[in-house]
């Protein structure tokens, strides 16, 4: 199994890594102007309300929105209804209704790109603790749980597409009497993914269906594989003003970003203001490039040892809205884009099926 490979049901132990070659992320940390000075507020919780659930038949799902083998529409994990893309060049990807959420994305070698936490549930008893879920209407803190109820939510299929180089499907979330009673207006989401290639590309899109204006806040929460937290690294954010959340997330400190690579050595939770076009995360064996349009934030998240067992594994780099409100009037869109690429560092590539040759053995510290 990759080192980058979904954790079954529990964290994946530490020698199961490819030999690391990447002592220049650690040199780097020591010009870091940003030392995180104290853990993270202690193990995450998440309350929420009850999930809107909803009973699907998938085998129907997939006879009105099924495409061969490009788009298909069964039960995955836990038997989630979940929307299953395979492009031509063989990357795949796997949507589960509830929630709206992209729980994996390999590229055509088979290398999973996403991370699933080892806590994570797929029985709807929670909202699933990895892989891409949304924070919509709310990213927080604020006055409903945290990272709003999209995430905790069935989203119902709108449409697909069968073009082999991408296939893809769009879900969609409406206001429901489970929504209202958190977040008081009519709105729709629509939620496309396409697997293009081996690229992942998103679009979400927010109507504004009621008769007086609404604002939201939201972000992807993407968690990405890592072979090692403590190698892995952002660059992209230099000289970004960012809000530091680790202390007090209602009143974060700021500070100005002046790393090249931005590294890990204690719990980040930061947002990104004006965050570019596009940023990219080391993730030990390549790089993940994550370009957006219309996400002005990026968060970068890692609980360090709140989550002893596994936060050496993932860490979210998340395109976000998070500080400042979209307003729609009535009848009003928002769309936000993104454009997620996987490329293999080819040393690392090379070294997987070389492992003993002596460009491969070289360890940090
Ligand atoms: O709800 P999850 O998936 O455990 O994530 C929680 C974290 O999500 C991040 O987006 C926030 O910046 C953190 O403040 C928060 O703790």
């Amino acid at each position: 199994m990759s080192a980058l490979a979904i954790a079954p049901s529990a964290c994946i132990p530490r020698g199961s890594t490819a030999p690391s070659r990447r002592p220049a992320a650690a040199a780097a940390v020591r010009l870091s102007a940003f030392r995180p000075v104290r853990p993270a507020r202690g193990p995450l919780r998440v309350r929420s309300q009850a999930a809107a659930t909803a009973t699907v038949d998938v085998k129907e799902l997939n006879a009105k929105y099924g495409k061969g083998s490009a788009v298909e529409v069964k039960e995955g994990r836990g038997g989630l209804p979940t929307v299953f893309l395979k492009s031509a060049a063989g990357a795949t990807a796997e949507i589960a209704l509830f929630g709206g959420c992209v729980t994996s994305w390999k590229t055509a070698a088979g290398q999973e790109v996403l991370y699933i936490r080892p806590d994570a549930v797929f029985d709807k008893s929670k909202p699933i603790s990895g892989g891409i879920p949304h924070c919509f209407p709310q990213f927080g803190p604020g006055a409903m749980q945290v990272h709003g109820f999209a995430r905790n939510a069935d989203w119902a299929v709108g449409g697909a597409s069968g073009d082999a180089a991408k296939p893809a499907v769009t879900l969609v979330l409406k206001d429901s009497d489970y929504t209202r009673a958190m977040w008081p207006h009519a709105f729709k989401a629509e939620y496309t993914v396409v697997l293009d290639g081996e690229v992942l590309r998103t679009r979400l899109a927010v109507t504004n269906t009621d008769d007086k204006p609404l604002e939201f806040t939201a972000s992807l929460h993407s968690y990405f594989g890592v072979a090692d937290v403590e190698t892995a690294n952002v660059r992209g954010l230099q000289g970004l003003e960012y809000l530091d959340r680790v202390r007090d997330s209602t009143h974060p400190s700021v500070h100005q970003e002046l790393r090249e690579l931005a590294t890990f050595r204690g719990p980040v939770d930061a947002v990104y203001k004006a965050a570019p076009a596009k940023v990219l995360l080391d993730n030990g064996s390549g790089d993940v490039s994550i370009a957006s349009v219309n996400w002005p934030e990026v968060v970068v998240w890692t609980p360090w040892t709140a989550m002893e067992a596994c936060y050496k594994e993932f860490v979210c780099v998340e395109n976000a809205l998070a500080t400042s409100p979209a307003k729609l009037a009535p009848g009003a869109e928002w769309v936000a884009t993104t454009a997620m690429a996987f490329s293999r560092d080819p040393l690392d590539e090379f070294c997987a099926s070389n492992p003993e040759d002596l460009e491969c053995l070289v360890y940090d510290d």
